[in-house]
């Protein structure tokens, strides 16, 4: 195939119907397309109501990213104008369930994918990617996809999705963003038996044959593109706290689900605090699930604590962790990962085992989700904590949507309206008692973009906690007063390009300060990061 024909087969050079008149001569597209060129607008009018016409949320997520396969130029035109209405179809919720029948809808590949099949191939097969540049890459192996568990290879959906955000949200060029996935195997026994199931059939590797993988996949990738930014992306905590250690000194990385949803849900708790106006150092914060996303949470906490006078040891007895086998303590008889051992409590006699004697015991400021467990803050749990807090805060983070430990209506509700609430995945407003509440969206989707932006754009040396810090203060501070008061503790998403363009700006200037960024600093930082 030759001439004009290819270009409209290439979703990078493809303008479709847009190509005017001498556009069209000069790429020998005559008579390729219909008569009348229209402008993207036009065009994006057309995208919006096929869009519109699908009636269930996966068909729509098909459709974009059919249309991404056919012109990338309009498909992210399309989503940056409409974010707050796509922005569930190509993340969470709809993301979680186009992962889960990945192998059913499979249409064709996006991405780079690399199994132990490849051993020793990983640099040479990188040349395979198209592009000569890459800046950012997200990479998973699918073994703790949101709540859904380990999805093997089906998990391409996240790394895809985040960095279609990366773009929308940050202003990545498209073709310098590379999704990947490592095929590890997968534990899952429905996927090990489906016959669509793409990736290796097998167990998952042992811990030595993986991390060698992982390293030889670093090696390559930084070898190739020397300035990329590695997002590690839903990865089970048997391997993701030990990734981070080795190489978040090493390469230009951070961990999305410890680092980012830790800024993010900082962030959100540094408003939560203004709306009940309980200064930092008392509240009582019980997190359900003590994961990546839990530790990376309450470390972030912890480190606005110590900023504020407390030592870490003070900081950290103001939370109380329960896992799948009740309240993390030292005497519980169980050997405890070594994630959770900052925070086992050492003033427990008595074993509690279910959340709700925790919330009584404790009686929380806060109770805080991130265990991929459903429903599991009941009625009783939540009116158990609105009994002796007048603003509790609650929230409910795990995602996709029916993960989500309590919904927003069940909280407002459950708490008479007091609540503040967030949660990881949307929620629409909810009319209660005559007021309209809008739960607010505590997702790391707030601050990857900007946080990688910035990161990338003054090669920094590595990704810190200072940084992360600087980012959630960043995110906080766009939400004024007047609106905390109403329970307000997220901006509106239609900002996140404004507030990605202050993120990066701020943790570039961290950046500086802490004397590891490697360009020249610019005259205006803002300007640099806008341009
Ligand atoms: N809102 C956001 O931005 C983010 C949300 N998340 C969500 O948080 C959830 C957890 O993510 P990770 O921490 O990375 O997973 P993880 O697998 O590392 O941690 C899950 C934790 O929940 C605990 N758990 C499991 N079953 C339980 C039960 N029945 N009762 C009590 N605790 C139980 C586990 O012991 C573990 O401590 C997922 O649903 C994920 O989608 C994760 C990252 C960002
Ligand atoms: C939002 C996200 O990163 C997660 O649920 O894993
Ligand atoms: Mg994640």
């Amino acid at each position: 195939m030759e001439g004009g024909y290819n270009i409209l087969r290439s979703s990078f050079a493809n303008k479709g119907t847009a190509f005017d008149q001498d556009e069209r001569k000069k790429y020998g597209l005559r008579g390729l397309l219909p008569p009348r060129t229209e402008t993207i607008v036009e065009q994006a009018e057309r995208a919006l109501a096929q869009f519109t016409s699908f009636q269930s949320n996966l068909e729509k997520y098909i459709f974009l990213n059919c249309l991404r396969d056919r012109n990338e130029t309009l498909f992210f035109y399309l989503l940056v104008n409409n974010l707050e209405l796509m922005m569930p179809i190509v993340y969470t919720p709809t993301v979680g369930e186009a992962c889960q029948k990945f192998g059913n809808e499979f249409r064709f590949a996006q991405g780079m994918y690399f199994s132990s099949q490849d051993k020793g191939q990983f640099r040479e097969m990188l040349d395979n990617w198209p592009h000569k540049e890459v800046d950012i890459i997200v990479v998973s192996d699918g073994s703790r996809i949101l709540g859904l568990g380990d999805l093997g290879t089906n998990g391409m959906g996240i790394p895809v999705g985040k960095l279609q955000l990366y773009v929308a949200g940050a202003g990545f060029h498209p073709s310098r963003t590379l999704p990947v996935i490592i095929d590890a195997g997968v534990n899952t026994k429905k996927y090990l038996d489906d016959k669509f199931y793409l990736g290796e059939k097998h167990a998952r590797l042992s811990d030595p044959e993986y991390y060698a993988l992982m390293e030889e996949f670093l090696v390559a990738v930084y070898n190739k593109w020397p300035k990329v930014l590695v997002q590690f992306e839903d990865i089970s905590n048997d391997h993701c706290f030990t990734l981070l250690e080795n190489y978040r000194n090493r390469f230009l990385c951070f961990n999305d689900d410890i680092q980012g949803t830790g800024s993010v849900i900082l962030a959100g708790f540094i408003n939560a605090v203004r709306a009940t106006q309980i200064p930092l150092k008392d509240h009582r914060m019980v997190f359900f699930g003590a994961g990546s996303a839990g530790i990376g949470v309450a470390d972030c906490i912890v480190s606005l604590m110590e900023e504020q006078g407390m030592t870490k040891e003070e900081a950290r007895k103001r939370f109380w962790f329960v896992d799948s086998k009740g309240l993390i303590t030292t005497n519980r008889g169980d050997e405890l990962a070594e994630h959770k051992k900052a925070y086992a409590r050492t003033d427990y006699t008595t074993q509690l085992k279910s959340l709700l004697e925790v919330v009584k015991d404790v009686k929380p400021t806060a109770l805080v989700g991130l265990s991929g467990i459903g429903r599991s803050f009941t009625q009783e749990i939540v009116e158990e904590m609105s009994k002796n807090v007048e603003k509790p805060i609650v929230f409910s983070l795990s995602n996709p949507t029916s993960n989500a430990e309590c919904t927003a209506e069940q909280a407002y509700q459950w708490s008479e309206g007091r609540c503040i609430f967030a949660s990881g995945s949307p929620f629409a407003p909810v009319e209660y008692r005559g007021h309209t509440f809008v739960p607010g969206q505590g997702n790391n989707m707030y601050i990857f973009p900007g946080l990688g932006l910035g990161a990338f754009l003054c090669q920094s040396l590595r990704v810190t906690d200072e940084m992360i810090n600087t980012a959630a203060k960043t995110l906080a501070s766009n939400v004024d007063d007047a609106e905390v008061i109403t329970g307000k503790i997220y901006p509106g998403l239609s900002k996140i390009r404004e507030i990605s363009v202050q993120i990066a700006t701020n943790v570039i200037e961290k950046a500086f300060e802490q004397g590891i960024a490697t360009i020249q600093r610019p005259e205006n930082i803002e300007q640099f990061v806008r341009k």
